[in-house]
């Protein structure tokens, strides 16, 4: 049986086959920004990515994740909590059944209606499989997104997965810059975390913004609609 986010084999499910589950640094978690330290040492973030770098998208049956050549140092993320250079890997969201419900993340207990992951492997290490293991390994930058008025970037990646028809399909997408899904001011929380889905390893550096980007209704509708059809998994 392979994971997923149902009755039998959902996340209260996933530490029998991952044990890690009830390790020191699981991700999600609830941030209470009344109890968040400010950290004058902390940098703002250093985004660079390169649209050229963008290679696919494909539907891995969890979620809808874009992939990038990661060869070289074309898409980066530096500075903000971490040091060295991150390297894009992959981008994909978490949504939900309704629009009240879906990020993993949530704000002194708000949920969002999603929730975008930017993911990134530190270069000290020589892949992403590698650094996928080490406790600075990874970094990832989560967008929160709610619901309002239509967002122009995200409606692209809304036609191109209403192209992916099964589940596994992939198709390929070029030439899409990511960073025009990021909020305009890019403050954020940052803790010391893990994947959210298994392996639910303890290597990812959260990196979470404060401001969250606005979706119309119809789009999460499109993306719930396109997930279903696709058995992608969204939070029930
Ligand atoms: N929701 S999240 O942002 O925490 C997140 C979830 C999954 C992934 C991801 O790309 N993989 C998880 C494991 N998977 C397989 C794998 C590959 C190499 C080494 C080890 C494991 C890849 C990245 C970020
Ligand atoms: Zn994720």
């Amino acid at each position: 049986m392979s994971w997923g986010y149902a009755e039998d084999n959902g996340p209260a499910k996933w530490v029998a086959n991952f044990p890690i589950a009830d390790g020191p640094r699981q991700s999600p978690i609830d941030i209470v920004p009344g109890e968040a330290s400010y950290d004058a040492g902390l940098k703002p973030l250093s985004i660079k990515y390169d649209p050229s770098t963008c290679l696919d998208i494909l539907n891995n049956g969890h979620s809808f994740q874009v992939t990038f050549v990661d060869d070289n140092d074309s898409s980066t993320l530096t500075d903000g909590p971490i040091s060295g250079t991150y390297r894009l890997k992959q981008f994909h969201f978490h949504w939900g059944a309704a629009d009240d419900r879906g990020s993993e993340h949530t704000v002194a207990g708000t949920k969002y209606a999603a929730e975008l992951h930017l993911v990134h492997w530190n270069t000290a290490y020589p892949s992403f499989g590698e650094a996928a293991s080490k406790p600075d390994g990874l970094a990832v930058v989560g967008v929160f997104l709610q619901v309002g008025a239509e967002n122009a970037s995200l409606q692209r990646l809304l036609d191109a997965f209403d192209s992916i028809k099964t589940k596994g399909s992939q198709t390929s997408f070029a030439n899409f810059d990511p960073s025009t899904m990021l909020p305009g001011c890019l403050d954020y929380w940052t803790y010391d975390g893990s994947l959210t889905t298994p392996p639910l390893l303890e290597s990812v550096t959260w990196i979470v913004c404060k401001e969250p980007v606005s979706v119309s209704p119809e789009q999460v509708g499109l993306q719930r609609e396109c997930s279903d059809r696709l058995c992608a998994h969204r939070l029930e």
